[in-house]
């Protein structure tokens, strides 16, 4: 099956509400202005909380063709969670998409397996593609054990799901080292932990399963170097952090596919 790739600007703690809305319409009319056929490449913007409604305006008032979702959630359905935003808010706000497990959660707010597992299942639940983050950090890669320590990640935060709850889910390698470093890791380090992980789905929940879940690769991504990633085969899409703030870089990292060709 051909998985359409997909590329996800994650915002992090970046934009108010009115820039948000200034992004999102100079980015909509340059991938519309560059003919950005939507069919090779989704394209997704994940906001802050506060942006989202925002955002979900415009997409939707001017038919964008722009997918959008959040940067976290709670792993609890409502109540006294103070500061928390759950799955069925985001929900209703028509979010397709939200980032569980980002290395900055687990590093800032303490995440463990348990909650990311917790927030996947949420996600889920809610009909809200999770797009779960793993990825070592440097001592992890300097001793080697890339492949093992992000697959146990990855184990941990399908735990327990059906087949075809895994098959929805969208998976991001980000090596910790990799991310706001501009030490982008090289097409062979991403491929060979992207296909680790296609190769651990087809064992836990069949080929089938492994054939459409799209792995993306996030750390440093750039136009100049997206074209080599998506190269690889089991690269689907990219997690872009701060090129997804700069109109030109990321609509040309959503246009990977009309970049000169890998020399
Ligand atoms: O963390 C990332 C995306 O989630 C990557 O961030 P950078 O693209 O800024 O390295």
């Amino acid at each position: 099956m051909a998985r359409t790739p997909l590329m996800a600007g994650n915002w992090k703690m970046n934009l108010t509400h009115v820039e948000a809305v200034g992004l999102v319409q100079k980015l909509a009319w340059t991938l519309s202005d560059k003919k950005h056929d939507s069919g090779r490449c989704e394209v997704v913007v994940l906001p802050p909380f506060t942006d989202i409604r925002s955002v979900q305006t415009l997409i939707e008032g001017d038919r964008l063709e722009l997918g959008f979702g959040a940067q976290d959630l709670s792993p609890h359905d409502k109540g006294a969670y103070t500061g928390d935003v759950s799955a069925e808010m985001l929900a209703k706000l028509n979010c397709r998409y939200v980032t569980v497990g980002h290395s900055e959660r687990r590093t800032y707010h303490a995440e463990d397996d348990a909650l990311v597992n917790a927030k996947t299942k949420q996600a889920l639940a809610h009909r809200i593609t999770p797009i779960v983050c793993v990825g070592e950090g440097l001592d992890v890669r300097q001793a080697g054990n890339q492949v093992e320590y992000t697959l146990a990640q990855v184990r941990a935060a399908l735990d327990g799901l059906s087949a075809e709850q895994a098959a929805s889910v969208v998976i991001a390698y980000e090596p910790v080292w990799a991310i706001g470093t501009g030490e982008v890791a090289t097409p062979a380090d991403a491929q060979e932990v992207c296909g680790a992980i296609r190769g651990l789905l087809a064992e836990a929940f069949g080929a089938d399963v492994a054939d459409r879940v799209r792995i993306l690769y996030g750390g440093s991504v750039k136009s100049n170097n997206v074209a080599q990633i998506m190269d690889q085969p089991d690269v689907d899409g990219c997690l872009v952090g701060g090129a997804s703030l700069q109109i030109d870089e990321f609509s040309a990292i959503a246009r990977f596919y009309a970049l000169p060709a890998v020399g």
